[in-house]
């Protein structure tokens, strides 16, 4: 379920102020979605002014954005660490560094790229920013597991919707094959905690719950001005 309130302008200023970190030699994750795409393209453009740098990434959309804009790939499955990863949000909670991501269904790999990096760099529009989260949290789910973990996702206080499709009739299914829960918790005080019960429900693939994950999260705004903000 995607948080569309943001500006183009805003999400760009902060993709691409983002972009400026990447150096020569980085190996760079990238992420998915319409506010790490600015990252991307930007990424693109300095490539063919000269920059070496090899990208992993995050999703078929990202794989396939970067083959467009001629950014080099490493396979995830190549690669133990990257030097920084660039990803998006739907909900960013500064205070208590946590986020809710998933809205394009791809929090599983961006999870994995974002905890191999030596730092993580979010980018978002101001419109993301809340305290506390009160997004709901998508949770990707073995398609045999779902009766089981919709009833764990009650049993934590939330409210779980499978999310459907838009352009096909029935679920939406992951790169990875499996089903997507969206599932509504109100108000999340104690994120830390709600992660750790939802990573412990068998059948749970990953959560959109990113906890004391990222060093930056740059905010853009709607003047195309973004600002670097420390979790
Ligand atoms: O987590 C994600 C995909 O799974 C995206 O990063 C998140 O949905 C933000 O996307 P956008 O920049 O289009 O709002």
């Amino acid at each position: 379920m995607k948080n569309t309130a943001g500006t183009e302008a805003a999400k760009r200023a902060a993709g691409e102020a983002a972009a400026a970190e990447v150096r020569d030699g980085d190996v760079v994750g990238l992420g998915t979605g319409s506010t790490a795409a600015h990252a991307i393209r930007d990424l693109g453009d300095r490539v063919d002014d000269g920059l070496d740098v090899e990208g992993v990434a995050t999703s078929y959309q990202s794989r396939a954005l970067a083959k467009e804009v001629g950014i080099p790939l490493l396979s995830l499955s190549d690669v133990a660490r990257v030097d920084l990863a660039i990803d998006g949000a739907d909900q960013v909670a500064l205070g208590a560094n946590a986020l809710v991501k998933g809205g394009g269904a791809a929090h599983a790999r961006e999870k994995v790229v974002a905890s191999a990096a030596d730092r993580f760099l979010v980018v978002a529009d101001g419109s993301k920013l809340a305290e506390p989260l009160d997004y709901p949290v998508p949770v990707e789910v073995l398609p045999d597991a779902l009766a089981r973990v919709e009833r764990a996702v009650r049993d934590a206080g939330g409210d779980p919707e499978l999310r459907s499709a838009e352009r096909k009739d029935g679920p939406v299914v992951t790169d990875n094959g499996n089903l997507v829960l969206d599932c509504d918790f109100g108000a999340v005080g104690e994120a830390r905690s709600l992660a750790g019960t939802l990573s412990a429900a068998p059948g749970v693939v990953e959560h959109g719950l990113f906890v004391g994950m990222a060093d930056a999260v740059f905010v853009g705004d709607d003047d195309g001005d973004a600002t670097r903000r420390s979790p």
